[in-house]
C-alpha cells in the first residue's frame, strides 16, 4: 500500500461506524478500488472504512493526555456547567439540590472512567463541542460523542439511536462533561458532508415487487371491506362481478373525508402541548414537534359528542363504508404523487436512506423525502399518528351505532363493546406515548411515500376496523367466561407491549434509572448495551409478542365462524415477522459480535419456543 497513509499491520483507532465512537484497531487491508481499509475490532468484527474514519493511535494518545491535563487543572470546587435541553429541565435542576449532588457525584464517576479525545482532521469546521460518554463498552475505548455529526452514519446505516441518552445522566437531567470554553478549544470532528443517497438493497422483491404490491394492496383491501360487510363472509361467496360505481363513489363522503383531515391538521397545529425535538438528521439539525395527539384526541371526542348531540347519524358511515375506503384511496394517491414531485426539489440531506433508488416506481412506493413539511407542519408525523388512528376509533364507535341499529338493541353486545374498549385502549396508549414515535424506524428512517400513506390513511382505519365492521351483520354472543378470559388476555398483551416498550425507552434514556438499572445488559462496542434479562431476555422482541396477544383478544370476540375478522392478526403477525427481520439485520450491523451474543443468550425472536 505505498500511498496510503495507514499500512497492514499497523494499530490505530477507527471511527465505529454509526457513531463518533473511535475503537483500537488493526488494518488489515486496503482496497485501492473503493479506497477502503479493512479493519478489524478488538471484539472481531471486521469492518471496511474510509481514511477518514481513522485516526492515528499517537495523535488520539496525544490528545487524550491533552485533555486529561485540562480536566485535573479544572478546581474541583468550581461550579460546572451543566447544559439542559428544556427550560423544564433547567427549573428542576435548580430546584433540587439533593440531584444536584447526585448528579455531581455522577458526573465525578464518570469523569474517572472517561476519557475526553480530541480528534484532528482535516476539516474541523463544526463548531459544536464535544461531549464524553460513559464507556460500557467490552472494548476500552476512547469515546467523543459529537451531538450532530453522529446523524450522518447513522442514517446510512440505516440505524436509530436515542442520542439523548448519551447527554441524560441521573433523572435524566443533561449534563456536560466538558465546559464549553474548554471543549470548544478542542478539535472537532468532520462534519456531516451531504453524500449522495443511493439505495441498493431493494426492499419487498424490489421494482416488480413493489408494482405489484402498489395495486395488490389496495384491492386487497377492497376485496376485504366487501366480505366483511356481505351476510357470508366465506372467502367462497366472494362476489364475482365488480361492484357498481355508485356504491363505490360519493361526492359528499369525499368532502367529509377532505374535512376530516382538514380538522386533524387543524387541531395538531394548535400551540397547545410540548414542543420537542426529533432525532437529529443527516445535516446536524434537528426538527421541532408538537406534541398534542392526546389533547387532539380529547377534542375529537368532544366534536364527536356536539355532533351526536345534534343528531348526526354515525351510522352513516357503516352505510358508506366502500365509499369511504375509495375517498381516502383518492387522497393517498394525489398524495402520494404530491409528496414524489415535492422531492424532486428536495436536497441530498432530506432524502431518506430507503427509498432512492432512482427506479421511480420502487422510490414513489417507499417515499423519497424523510420528513416532508409545509413550514411547521410536518406531513409524515401527522399522517402517521393523526387522521388514521383518530379515525379507527371514531369508525369504531359509529360501527356500535350502526349494531345498535341494525340489531335492534338497547346497548351494544359485549363482542362489540370489548372491541371498542380494547382498540380505544390500545390507540390512547399511543397518543400517550406519542414522542416515543419520533424515534422509530418509520420515521427516523423510513421516506414518506405511497406504501406509508397509505398504510396510514387507508389500512389503518379501514382494516384496523374489520372487527367492529364484521360485529354489525355477524352478531356474535360471549358468555362471562369468554368475556373474562378476553380481558385478561388483552391485560396481558398490554402489560408485555407497554413494559417492554417502556423499558427500553427509559434504558436507552438513562440506562441508570432505578427502573432499570437492575437489568443485566451485554455490552457492545457502540456504547450501547443490550438488555438481556426480564422481557429482553426472554425473547428479543417482547414488544411484538405482547401487540400480538392483543391483536389476537381483538379477533375472538367476533367467533370461530370466519376467517375475515382474524385478518388482522394475520397482518400484524406478517408486517412484525418481516419488521423483526429488518430490525435484526440492522442490530446485526450496528453491534456486530454482541448481536450474536445477545442473540445465542435470547434464542428466540418473538415466540418462546420458537427460533
Ligand atoms: N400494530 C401495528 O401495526 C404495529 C405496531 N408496532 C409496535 O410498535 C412498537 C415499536 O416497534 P419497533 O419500532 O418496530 O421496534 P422496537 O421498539 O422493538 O425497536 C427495535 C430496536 O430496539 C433496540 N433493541 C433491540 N433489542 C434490544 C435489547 N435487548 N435491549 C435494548 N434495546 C434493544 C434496537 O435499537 P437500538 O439499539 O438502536 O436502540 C432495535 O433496533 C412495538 O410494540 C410494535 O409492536 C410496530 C409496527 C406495526
Ligand atoms: C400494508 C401497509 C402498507 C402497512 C403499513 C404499515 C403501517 C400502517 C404501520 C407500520 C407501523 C405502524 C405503527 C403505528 C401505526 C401503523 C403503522 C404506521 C403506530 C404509530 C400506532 C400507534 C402505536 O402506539 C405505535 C406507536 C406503537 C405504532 C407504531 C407502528
Amino acid at each position: 500500500m505505498p500511498t496510503t497513509r495507514f499500512q497492514i499491520g499497523d494499530t490505530v483507532m477507527g471511527r465505529w461506524p454509526g457513531s463518533n465512537l473511535y475503537y483500537e484497531v488493526k488494518v488489515l487491508s486496503y482496497d485501492n478500488k473503493t479506497r477502503l481499509y479493512t479493519v478489524i475490532y478488538k471484539d472481531g468484527t471486521e469492518l471496511e472504512l474510509k481514511e477518514s474514519d481513522i485516526t492515528s493511535l499517537t495523535i488520539f494518545k496525544q490528545g487524550v493526555s491533552r485533555s486529561r491535563s485540562r480536566s485535573r487543572s479544572r478546581s474541583p470546587g468550581r461550579p460546572r456547567r451543566s447544559r439542559s435541553r428544556s427550560p423544564a429541565r433547567t427549573s428542576r435542576q435548580s430546584s433540587s439540590r439533593t440531584t444536584d449532588v447526585r448528579k455531581e457525584k455522577l458526573k465525578e464517576a464518570l469523569e474517572v472512567r472517561l476519557t475526553p479525545v480530541p480528534v484532528t482532521h482535516e476539516n474541523n469546521s463544526n463548531s459544536k463541542h464535544e461531549k464524553k460518554e460513559e464507556n460500557n463498552t467490552a472494548n476500552t475505548a476512547s469515546t467523543i460523542t459529537e451531538e450532530k455529526t453522529e446523524t450522518e452514519s447513522e442514517n446510512q446505516a440505516g440505524g436509530r439511536y436515542n442520542l439523548r441518552r448519551r447527554k441524560d445522566q441521573g433523572d435524566g437531567k443533561t449534563i456536560e462533561l466538558e465546559q464549553k470554553t474548554e471543549a470548544e478549544t478542542l478539535p472537532q470532528t468532520k462534519p456531516p458532508t451531504a453524500s449522495a443517497i443511493k439505495t441498493t438493497d431493494l426492499e419487498f422483491g424490489g421494482r416488480v415487487g413493489v408494482f405489484f404490491l402498489m395495486f395488490l394492496l389496495p384491492v386487497a383491501v377492497l376485496a376485504l371491506l366487501i366480505l366483511c360487510g356481505q351476510k357470508d363472509a366465506s372467502l367462497q361467496s366472494f362476489p364475482l362481478e365488480l361492484p357498481a360505481l355508485q356504491s363505490l363513489w360519493d361526492c359528499q363522503v369525499f368532502g367529509i373525508v377532505l374535512l376530516w383531515l382538514l380538522f386533524q391538521a387543524v387541531l395538531s397545529l394548535l400551540p397547545v402541548g410540548k414542543l420537542v425535538e426529533g432525532m437529529p438528521l443527516k445535516n446536524g439539525k434537528t426538527l421541532k414537534y408538537r406534541i398534542n395527539g392526546f389533547y387532539a384526541l380529547l377534542l375529537t371526542a368532544v366534536a364527536v359528542g356536539v355532533a351526536m348531540y345534534q343528531e348526526v347519524d354515525l351510522s352513516y358511515i357503516h352505510v358508506h363504508f366502500l365509499q369511504f375506503y375509495t375517498s381516502a384511496l383518492l387522497i393517498v394517491t394525489l398524495l402520494s404523487i404530491y409528496l414524489f414531485i415535492r422531492s424532486c426539489w428536495a436536497s441530498e440531506d432530506e432524502l431518506a436512506p430507503g427509498g432512492n433508488s432512482g427506479y421511480i416506481i420502487y422510490d414513489f412506493f417507499m417515499g423519497r423525502e424523510l420528513n416532508p413539511r409545509i413550514k411547521n407542519f410536518d406531513i409524515k408525523f401527522f399522517c402517521e399518528m393523526r387522521p388514521g388512528l383518530m379515525g379507527w376509533v371514531l369508525i369504531n364507535f359509529a360501527m356500535l351505532q350502526a349494531e345498535m341499529k341494525h340489531q335492534n338493541l338497547e346497548n351494544p353486545s359485549p363482542a362489540m363493546l370489548l372491541v371498542n374498549i380494547f382498540q380505544l385502549l390500545w390507540v390512547v396508549d399511543g397518543f400517550w406515548h406519542e414522542e416515543k414515535l419520533l424515534t422509530m424506524m418509520d420515521i427516523v428512517y423510513d421516506g414518506f411515500g405511497f406504501m406509508l400513506t397509505f398504510g396510514d390513511l387507508a389500512f389503518v382505519p379501514f382494516t384496523f376496523t374489520c372487527q367492529a365492521y364484521y360485529l354489525v351483520s355477524h352478531p356474535n354472543e360471549l358468555s362471562a367466561f369468554w368475556i373474562i378470559t378476553l380481558i385478561t388476555m388483552n391485560g396481558v398483551g398490554y402489560y408485555i407491549f407497554r413494559k417492554a416498550n417502556s423499558q427500553k425507552f427509559a434504558f436507552r434514556k438513562n440506562p441508570s434509572d432505578p427502573a432499570v438499572s437492575h437489568l443485566k445488559t451485554i455490552p457492545t462496542a457502540t456504547g450501547e448495551s443490550l438488555i438481556v434479562s426480564g422481557l429482553w431476555g426472554w425473547v428479543r422482541h417482547p414488544n411484538y409478542l405482547g401487540d400480538i396477544i392483543m391483536g389476537l383478544a381483538w379477533s375472538l370476540p367476533c367467533g370461530f365462524n370466519h376467517l375475515i375478522p382474524y385478518f388482522y392478526l394475520i397482518y400484524l403477525i406478517t408486517l412484525l415477522v418481516h419488521r423483526n427481520a429488518r430490525d435484526e439485520r440492522q442490530c446485526r450491523k450496528k453491534y456486530g459480535s454482541a448481536w450474536d451474543e445477545y442473540c445465542k443468550a435470547v434464542p428466540y425472536r418473538i415466540f418462546p419456543g420458537i427460533y
